[in-house]
């Protein structure tokens, strides 16, 4: 097999940069529960300094930090309007119906991961006052979107959803897994984009290399809530400040380089789109996110998936019969040249 392994599956498979490692070791540390631990603070701070909210909390995954975000927004019974190409529909364990006993409406979501209005309008009852209906009490969107490619939602878009929601007294949670590939991406700083929701959900453990965690932004209030939330959830952290160490590490020096990761993924969605046998629109890469589909009858997406392991490229079906590669830091533009010939190779 190729010794050289090109982890394309997710850029959830960043590992910590030795800067993180370094400052995990000597971060200074206090008990998170008792509000003690001055990295974590540090954490918080500057992820709400960033986004421009007034406070922040952290999360040890971005599911819990979705559901803990819907919990405080939703009360029981009431209805989290989703896209049904989510990660909050498809692949967080329908935790806001388990644990929140909320009500998952998934809406159709568009090929550049929009929700459609007048789709949004029809989940709204006629008479609020009729008993016979679960009333929606908060808009997901996910930006950029996975499923639909690492499309960007425009800040025209969002603001938009940002008037249907008011005018209806509903909340918007942004799952922004990723908003720092969306920031880079527009050139905009992550405020510009963060303004247009109540609360906002990123990784620190995706594209920004930290090894576990993501963060919460929103109000004082709202904010106040997730901790009581996340405690119930199990989440509460002890010296929590090892994870923060590293988060701080991916908020100072790991947001710029992500145009690395998405001129590479250009690059491979370049060098796909020249490849008989396979399909694949590179105009659609916005991010580090690149969807395609295997053509040449002779192949399956799992005999092509299974086929690349073995030659040590790795990427994996995300829907649809669509192979999904993600570039990160663990993937150099040598990985990418390397990873179009051995396709290249396999299709021949
Ligand atoms: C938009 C978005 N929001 C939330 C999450 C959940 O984050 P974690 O709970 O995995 O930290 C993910 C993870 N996405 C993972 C990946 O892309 O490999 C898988 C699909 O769950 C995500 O892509």
């Amino acid at each position: 097999d190729n010794l050289d392994k090109i982890e394309m599956r997710s850029d959830t498979f960043t590992l910590p940069t030795p800067e993180m490692m370094e400052a995990m070791v000597h971060a200074e540390l206090g008990d998170d529960v008792y509000g003690e631990d001055v990295t974590v603070k540090r954490l918080e701070a500057r992820a709400a300094e960033m986004l421009g909210k007034e406070a922040a909390i952290l999360m040890p995954s971005g599911t819990m930090a979705n559901l803990a975000s819907i919990m405080a927004h939703c009360p029981r019974g009431s209805k989290v309007l989703v896209g049904d190409e989510s990660d909050i529909y498809i692949y967080e364990a329908g935790g806001a119906a388990v644990c929140g006993g909320v009500m998952y409406e998934p809406v159709k979501t568009q090929a550049d991961g929009r929700l459609d209005l007048e789709d949004l309008q029809r989940v709204f009852p006629r008479d609020p006052a009729d008993p016979q209906f679960a009333l929606p009490a908060l808009l997901c969107l996910e930006n950029p979107h996975n499923r639909m490619g690492g499309r960007v939602l425009p800040l025209s878009y969002l603001e938009e959803i940002r008037a249907f929601a008011s005018e209806r007294q509903i909340a918007v949670h942004m799952d922004g897994a990723r908003i720092w590939n969306a920031a880079v991406a527009m050139g905009v700083p992550a405020a510009a984009i963060a303004q247009y929701a109540d609360s906002v959900q990123f990784c620190l453990s995706k594209g920004l290399s930290a090894p576990i965690g993501s963060m919460v932004v929103g109000s004082e209030a709202f904010i106040g809530d997730v901790y009581r939330i996340r405690k119930m959830l199990g989440g509460g952290m002890r010296q929590a400040g090892v994870i923060a160490a590293a988060g701080l590490v991916s908020l100072n020096k790991m947001i710029e380089r992500l145009a690395e990761d998405h001129e590479n993924a250009k690059k491979l969605a370049l060098g796909l789109s020249d490849i008989p046998g396979i399909s694949c629109d590179h105009h659609a890469v916005e991010t580090n996110i690149v969807f395609f589909r295997v053509t040449d009858p002779r192949f399956t997406w799992e005999r092509l998936v299974e086929e690349l392991r073995h030659k040590g490229v790795f990427v994996d079906e995300l829907g649809h019969g669509r192979i999904r590669a993600v570039t990160h830091a663990g993937t150099s533009s040598r990985h990418i040249e390397q990873a179009v010939a051995v396709i290249k190779e396999t299709l021949a």
